[in-house]
């Protein structure tokens, strides 16, 4: 089984590739070659070192070739250019986005077409297809069967590439999932370009001692998932088998994945709860509307029941997100707290 992974050397493509690494199995096949495809390669990257693991460096869409000189199993699409970039700079989005997930599916196409096997493709999309247009606001619960109305050109691409993967999917080309995910928190690392990099700056920075601005109102409500949510759910996605029932992937619709609903305002009071206050006060509010309007667009309460379907569930409370940052990154824990100690504070 050959599988490749887009940005395969970000941050979710290196999650994913890492719990690959782990089972070596796909579906309880072995995992022949694991292709990992981005534009950066850093050069120390352990991934790099494992038998199993090939590197395609550059342009997505100029190494095409490279990418599909062998029968691709499986592709799961992660390179993009996120949210804050893309209102940046349109043609930026619009190429790395659209024009290159297209170029992807033609390829996948191609290969079918040639007589190969139809690729399995996952396609990481987002909540920010969803937005709340004045003439047709959003419902309090929102599910697949919500219309997307996207309020950034983000939205916009990765609407577009859904509809693309449906199709290509409906006519036979390959068999294409897609994964909307919710925003991913706490990222680790330094800060990404999305309009929604805050929901994890805020509680990164000061776990490491560092100022953080927050840019919207504490009583904005949003949709969260840890990192170790998101990865399980996009490998769910990846390995379920087509059909009804529990644990298979049913229809053509997208899948939202699990989001955990919670306000700035109870992020930052977890913060304050389980680090401390001198910890919490490095946080500033200072809305800023571009960023607002952005995330603020976004849905926060979701109906899950697709997701639970696959047997996939929200992170428990946002206490546990925290745990699980510090957990996995201790090293960018560097305050003192009951966290740094691996004790919970009390009540937690
Ligand atoms: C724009 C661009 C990016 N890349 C690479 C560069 C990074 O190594 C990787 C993206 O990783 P990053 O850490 O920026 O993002 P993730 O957190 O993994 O999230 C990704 O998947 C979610 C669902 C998103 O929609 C993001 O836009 C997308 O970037 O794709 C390329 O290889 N080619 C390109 O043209």
């Amino acid at each position: 089984m050959r599988i490749v992974i887009t940005g395969g050397f970000g941050f979710l493509g290196r999650q994913v590739t890492g719990t690959l690494l782990r089972t070596r199995t796909f579906r309880g096949a072995p995992i022949d070659r694991l292709v990992l495809a981005d534009r950066i390669v850093p050069a120390g990257a352990p991934e790099r070192a494992d038998p199993l693991v090939e590197t395609v460096r550059g342009d997505l869409a100029e190494c095409l070739d490279d990418v599909f000189a062998e029968p691709v199993d499986v592709l799961i699409h992660l390179a993009a250019a996120v949210s804050a970039e893309c209102e940046a700079d349109f043609d930026l989005g619009m190429s790395a986005n659209l024009d290159t997930t297209r170029a992807l599916l033609e390829a996948a196409r191609a290969q079918s077409a040639a007589g190969g096997p139809p690729p399995r493709l996952v396609f990481a999309s987002s909540v920010a297809v969803y937005g709340s247009d004045p003439a047709l606001p959003l419902p309090p619960v929102v599910s697949e069967s919500t219309l997307p109305t996207p309020r950034s050109s983000y939205g916009v691409q990765k609407l577009v590439c859904e509809q693309l993967v449906a199709d290509y999917t409906r006519r036979g080309f390959l068999d294409g999932r897609v994964a909307r995910l919710m925003t991913v928190s706490v990222r680790p690392g330094k800060p990404n370009a999305a309009a929604s990099g805050f929901l994890s700056g805020i509680i990164r920075e000061p776990l490491a001692g560092l100022p953080a601005t927050c840019p919207v109102r504490p009583d904005l409500r949003v949709a969260l998932a840890s990192p170790r949510r998101t990865v399980e759910g996009i490998l769910r996605i990846a390995e379920a088998e087509r059909g009804m029932g529990r644990g298979r992937f049913e229809g053509g619709l997208p899948v939202n994945l699990p989001g955990l609903t919670v306000s700035v305002a109870e992020m930052l009071a977890t913060l304050r709860q389980m680090a401390g206050d001198a910890v919490a006060d490095l946080v500033t509010i200072a809305p800023d509307h571009e960023v607002e309007a952005i995330v603020g667009s976004w849905p926060s309460v979701f109906d899950n029941t697709r997701a639970t379907a696959l047997g996939l569930q929200p992170d428990p409370d946002f206490a546990s997100v925290v745990r699980d940052y510090a957990a996995d990154h201790r090293d960018a824990v560097l305050v003192d707290s009951p966290l740094t100690a691996g004790q919970p504070s009390e009540g937690l």
